[in-house]
């Protein structure tokens, strides 16, 4: 990495700046959309791959810079290497043909071209969980390689916030040798779900733009206001957009920890808690989120950490949240002990099936998904565990893999679903040996088959837990066998009375955890 003085820059690439010139805003404009400004986006991943595409639809004139020489290669034959995003490959495609899309792992020859720096990178944390900015970093050194006057620098990546203001801009002026006030820089957050980026990229909700000063916020709201089919919203500074998305996640992280913490009450109570949940979402300004095994995924569970181990304040419920949460794999796994202690079975040498192990159904990710804390508890427990997954495969996350034909077929001894895929649909499980099942979803509809089945917070259509235990006194849950009522080898539930419970139909309902599908 070079320090020093800024590289000469040349008439033709003054014309073409964004940040800080006397060039009228519409002819930017112009300029940006006729592929005369151009544009390096930095990591080409699952987010990354679809940004540079829609970039390059817009503006034309993209390079994608990536250090995995694999991505680089099927990036630059036109082939994307992400799947499960509708229409990714036919649009990494056709901007390839056109070329208005190319790739490379030279970040700094890259950068030297570029006029417009996008950084997409991953955020990651270090074991202690305190954010680790060191690709980040890394593409800062690169950027300031080729830094010339006027650039515009967005950081798409989830950044702790201040890491704009603190941390990049002086690394890029020190290492440049430009002012700061020679180039822009501006924090933009990525408000993307896997499965729905090039929608999402395209304008599925604001566009939060927040400069390190006023210039770069004008300069990138620019930008994403032709990127974006729907508003760009700017924000005070740069440290304001960064609060944002990171805010977005702990307000997430805090509500399903809610919805987990009433979700364990559903035994006490002698009732389903969904049902109580969806019904309480009548009112438009009650937004409970959905009870489960866990929060999983790159995003909700590492953004708190971004605030948590920087700030002053004690960020009490914050940090509850979190424990909540990591604690409700184990909470499944007591749930399934009891289940199986009221039939007469032992956890401890059972055979246990975990049904789902990336974090959300039909995205192939599996970091920080609850499936890993339930697999680590189950083996924990003694338990001989396997795993079904269409995306992945469980026996690279200490389970012996099975198929759904072979789970079918198996006689495990129970089943944890943790992650409701699609293809778990098909399971006949009129087919399988009785067991005992610990939906953590509510996503199996099993009453009238031979399993017992426990419903982790109750059923949406208003079934507790577990069939036959609802009770006016709370004392249902009291005696694991006793609540059962069951003998060892009685494992078909009693008469689900509650199955036929209105589920409510208010228009204003609100869509609680379920918000930001659709
Ligand atoms: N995936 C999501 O759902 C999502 C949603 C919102 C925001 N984000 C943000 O986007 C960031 C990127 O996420 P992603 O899912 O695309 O990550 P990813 O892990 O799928 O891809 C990251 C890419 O960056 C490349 N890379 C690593 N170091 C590099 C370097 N120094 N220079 C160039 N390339 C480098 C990797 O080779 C990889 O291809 C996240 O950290 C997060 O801040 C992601
Ligand atoms: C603020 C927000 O929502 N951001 C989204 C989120 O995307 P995501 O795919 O990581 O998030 P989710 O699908 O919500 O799930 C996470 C885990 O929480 C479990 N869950 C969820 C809702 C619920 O009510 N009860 C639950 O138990 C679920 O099963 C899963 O394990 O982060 C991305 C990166 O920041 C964002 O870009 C994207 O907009």
């Amino acid at each position: 990495m070079q320090t020093g003085d800024a590289p000469e820059q040349p008439e033709s690439a003054r014309k073409t700046a964004l940040y800080g010139t006397a060039v009228p805003a519409d002819r930017q404009r112009e300029l940006l959309t006729d592929g005369d400004v151009p544009v390096a986006v930095y990591g080409l991943g699952k987010m990354g791959l679809p940004l540079a595409a829609v970039y390059a639809e817009t503006a034309g004139n993209v390079i994608g810079v990536d250090i995995d020489p694999a991505v680089v290669e099927t990036v630059t034959a036109g082939e994307s290497h992400v799947v499960g995003e509708p229409d990714l490959a036919e649009l990494v495609a056709e901007q390839v043909r056109q070329g208005r899309l190319d790739a490379t792992t030279d970040g700094p020859a890259a950068a030297a071209e570029a006029r417009v720096h996008v950084i997409i990178v991953p955020t990651l944390l270090d074991e202690e969980n305190e954010p680790n900015l060191t690709t980040v970093e890394s593409v800062a050194a690169d950027i300031a390689a080729g830094l010339s006057p006027g650039d515009l620098i967005v950081a798409e990546s989830t950044l702790p916030p201040g890491t704009c203001r603190d941390v990049l801009q002086p690394f890029l002026t020190a290492e440049s040798g430009l002012d700061s006030e020679e180039f822009g820089l501006a924090f933009c957050p990525e408000r993307t779900s896997s499965g729905t980026a090039l929608r999402d990229i395209r304008g599925r909700y604001p566009k939060v733009v927040g400069g390190i000063d006023d210039e770069s916020t004008r300069a990138a709201a620019l930008v994403y206001d032709e990127l974006s089919a729907n508003d760009v919203h700017p924000v005070a500074d740069a440290t304001t957009a960064e609060a944002v998305k990171v805010f977005e996640g702990i307000y997430r992280d805090v509500n399903i920890a809610l919805a987990n913490e009433l979700g364990r009450l559903a035994d006490d109570l002698g009732i389903s808690v969904r049902e109580a949940i969806e019904t309480a979402n009548d009112l438009p300004m009650c937004q409970l989120h959905d009870p489960g095994p866990g929060v999983g995924g790159h995003c909700i569970p590492y953004y708190p950490h971004f605030l948590l181990s920087r700030m002053d304040e004690p960020m009490a419920l914050t940090r509850t949240a979190r424990a909540v949460n990591e604690a409700m794999p184990a909470v499944v796994v007591d749930r399934l002990e009891r289940e199986l202690a009221a039939v007469d079975a032992d956890l401890d040498g059972a055979s246990i099936a975990v049904l789902g192990i990336t974090y959300r159904p039909g995205v192939e990710e599996t970091r920080a998904s609850p499936a890993l804390g339930v697999i680590d508890e189950l083996r924990e427990r003694g338990a001989d565990v396997a795993g079904v997954d269409p995306l992945i495969d469980p026996a690279d996350y200490g389970a012996r893999s099975l198929s759904i034909d072979e789970f079918e077929s198996s006689a495990v001894d129970g089943a944890v679903v943790v992650t409701p895929h699609d293809e778990f649909g098909r399971i006949d499980w009129d087919a399988a040996e009785p067991m005992v099942v610990v939906d953590g979803r509510d996503a199996t509809e099993l009453e009238e088959t031979t399993h017992r089945v426990y419903t982790l917070a109750g059923s949406r259509r208003g079934r507790p837990p577990r069939p036959g235990t609802r009770s006016a006194s709370g004392e249902g849950d009291a005696s694991p066998t006793d609540a059962v009522g069951g003998e060892s080898d009685d494992r078909r539930p009693s008469e689900d009375a509650g199955d036929d419970a209105p589920s409510g139909s208010a228009a204003n309902r609100t869509g609680g955890g379920t918000d930001v599908q659709g």
